[in-house]
């Protein structure tokens, strides 16, 4: 039977009749369609080939856009994690001690550690492919879901033994997967391009009609090839997380350098990858953003690769000059034959040491940052929020209290999560900004701007959404002017809180400094709302600060919509208090606040949100040019 590629003949192509039996089969009808339609797709690729030889510009262009972005951006948390296995008996084996640990997207993580430490069992039980009997425990959540069936479908996982159908050739490889894997929906040209696309970027090209292997007397991939070809058929999907259990094992250092400088590309495009990785050398590690060191199943540190050397200085143990340093962990971190229990001593107190350590604080805090942005659902804060002060706001002088309540509850609803979830935009997408602006695609501002217009509907929707279930379950004042304009302040209290955590994104290189930088700014903003201290007794040297407090504003603008025209406020009778406010204008002097202020706070706000983002831009250009 003849190859069922047409085009230029390769030595490996010809009597081509053992390619899967059931994609030759003509007896069945739908089988004789699939296989027509793969020998369409195949012969599709080739022209496309054919093509490009003749499109210089094309590949410029793509090679200087590094390809497509993944379809979506992934972020993987896992806290306490503890794994266990069954043995016979009955008795439990703990693999897994207590592991916590973030990947963001962009960023080349490595799992290193001794032979035994655990990598493989965490890898896989992050990517939800724990084998059968694995007793999971604590938190692993990507992009806010509890990972489950959908990690399958949404992360790309290659295996240490990438296992192939040998005689198919490259191309032929990877059409099939690109059939069986990629949606449905897609067209048949969509694929091709999909898979002239990996073979160019994964240096496959040349090879596209090589067998995959086995054969006598063919000419078969090299080790580093079969290793892009694994790489290239978990990418067709396009993952925005991808999984990879020992891509370097079994390659010259050559080959290993050249597959992870293709991971560095894949994650510099914005994709999350997590690899296991035995002893690198220290050219290798040079590409990986965070290391995270095990043994006996608990983080030894995690945290940059420099960052690793001062961490085990810091504990007596220096690198000698003539040592790869990762061999020189590997080593510490390793039980020593004949002295496991002084080996197994000393691993402990590495583990308990960086556990207490400033890098692990940190991790902690933005593990703990991300749980806690996850676990924000807007509309069940503003249901819980608006049931606790259901009918509450009335007019007496009780009711005074709860409805400032209600309206702190909406200021700063619309402030603390959403300042907070843009702080790790910017750092997050800097290295692909950072590449494409120097490639002239774009401006600073544009690109500023188009990532603002992207947030646009949720800006205006979860601020709408949230006042709708509060204001009403609270029982605010029921008319349309009161509601359409605390909705309208919200919007733009919303606005002024992303301004204000874009600036300190793009001021900041990282997220722990930025937030160690805005906890103390987001407090003073807080204290000088009005709410907790009387403004015209706050400290005159600190009372300028209340000019910035857009919480200021938006308090004092949104209690003059509830106040204002308010004569019948119910006192208590019988009951001794030192005061009763009995109207609206009492109510806001009560609080400092000014009857007639209402539009000098609609224009601080408009304020706020413009200089915010000037500075935004300003920061994000000063930190290009510094690079
Ligand atoms: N199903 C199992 N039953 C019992 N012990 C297991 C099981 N799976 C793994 N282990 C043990 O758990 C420990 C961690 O195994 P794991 O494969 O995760 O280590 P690793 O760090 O990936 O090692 P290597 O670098 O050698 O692949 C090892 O001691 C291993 O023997």
């Amino acid at each position: 039977m003849s190859s069922p590629i047409g085009g230029e003949g390769s030595g490996t192509r010809d009597d081509d009749s053992s390619l899967n039996p059931s994609l030759n089969n003509t007896s069945d009808s739908s089988n004789a369609g699939d296989s027509y339609e793969l020998t369409s797709t195949v012969k599709l690729v080739e022209d496309e080939f054919e093509r490009s030889k003749y499109e210089p510009l094309f590949l410029e262009v793509e090679e200087a856009l590094g390809g497509v972005r993944p379809s979506s951006p992934a972020t993987l948390v896992w806290r306490d994690l503890s794994v266990h296995v069954t043995l016979r008996g009955g008795m439990l084996k703990r693999l897994v001690n207590g592991v916590s640990g973030i990947a963001k997207p962009g960023t080349l993580v490595a799992l290193m550690g001794p032979s035994g430490a655990g990598k493989t069992t965490l890898m896989s039980v992050l990517a939800h492919r724990s084998p059968v009997g694995t007793i999971v425990e604590g938190e692993i959540v990507m992009n806010g879901r509890p990972v489950g069936d959908f990690m399958h479908r949404e992360s790309g996982y290659m295996h240490q033994d990438d296992l192939f159908v040998e005689n198919l050739t490259v191309i032929e490889h990877l059409s099939i997967m690109a059939r069986l894997r990629m949606d449905r929906r897609m067209s048949r040209v969509g694929r091709t391009r999909r898979v002239n696309q990996l073979l160019r970027q994964l240096g496959l090209y040349s090879a596209r009609h090589t067998r995959i292997g086995g054969l006598d007397g063919y000419k078969t991939l090299s080790g580093g090839e079969r290793k892009r070809l694994a790489f290239a058929t978990e990418l067709l999907t396009d993952p925005g997380l991808l999984f990879c259990d020992e891509p370097t094992t079994g390659l010259d250092s050559f080959s290993a350098q050249k597959l992870v400088s293709l991971l560095r590309a894949s994650a510099v495009q914005g994709k999350t990858i997590i690899c296991t990785i035995h002893q690198p050398s220290s050219e290798l590690v040079a590409h990986f953003d965070r290391l995270v060191l095990l043994a006996e199943g608990r983080i030894a540190y995690t945290g940059t690769a420099s960052g690793a050397l001062n961490f085990f200085e810091s504990l007596g143990y220096h690198c000698p000059l003539t040592y790869n340093p990762t061999d020189f962990y590997i080593k510490l971190l390793a039980l020593t034959p004949g002295s496991e229990s002084a080996s197994r001593q000393a691993i402990k107190s590495v583990c308990d040491r960086f556990a207490v350590s400033d890098a692990a604080k940190e991790l902690d805090m933005e593990i703990h940052l991300e749980f806690h942005l996850m676990n924000s659902e807007n509309e069940a804060i503003a249901l819980t929020a608006g049931l606790c002060f259901l009918g509450t706001a009335r007019l007496t002088q009780e009711g005074i209290q709860d409805v400032q309540g209600a309206l702190f509850i909406i200021i700063a609803e619309n402030t603390f999560s959403p300042m907070y979830s843009v702080l790790n935009m910017f750092p997050e997408e800097f290295p692909l900004f950072h590449r494409e602006l120097r490639a002239g695609l774009y401006s600073t501002p544009l690109y500023y701007i188009a990532r603002m217009i992207a947030l646009l509907p949720g800006l205006l929707v979860e601020p709408t959404l949230f006042t709708l279930v509060v204001y009403w379950i609270a029982g605010l004042r029921a008319t349309f002017r009161a509601f359409s304009f605390t909705v309208f302040l919200s919007i733009l209290v919303l606005n002024v809180a992303i301004a204000c955590g874009s600036f300190f994104s793009c001021a900041f290189g990282s997220m722990p400094l930025a937030i160690a930088y805005l906890v103390p700014f987001d407090y003073s903003l807080m204290m000088t709302s009005g709410l907790f201290i009387k403004l015209s007794s706050i400290p005159k040297y600190l009372s300028w600060i209340r000019n910035l407090s857009w919480l200021m504003y938006s308090n004092e603008a949104m209690s003059i919509i509830q106040w204002e025209g308010v004569q019948n406020i119910t006192c208590n009778v019988g009951r001794l208090t030192s005061t009763c406010l009995s109207t609206g204008d009492q109510v806001l002097s009560q609080y400092d606040f000014e009857s007639d202020r209402l539009w000098d706070d609609v224009l601080a706000l408009l304020l706020l949100y413009t200089v915010f983002h000037l500075l935004a831009v300003l920061a994000l250009r000063h930190r290009t040019r510094r690079k």
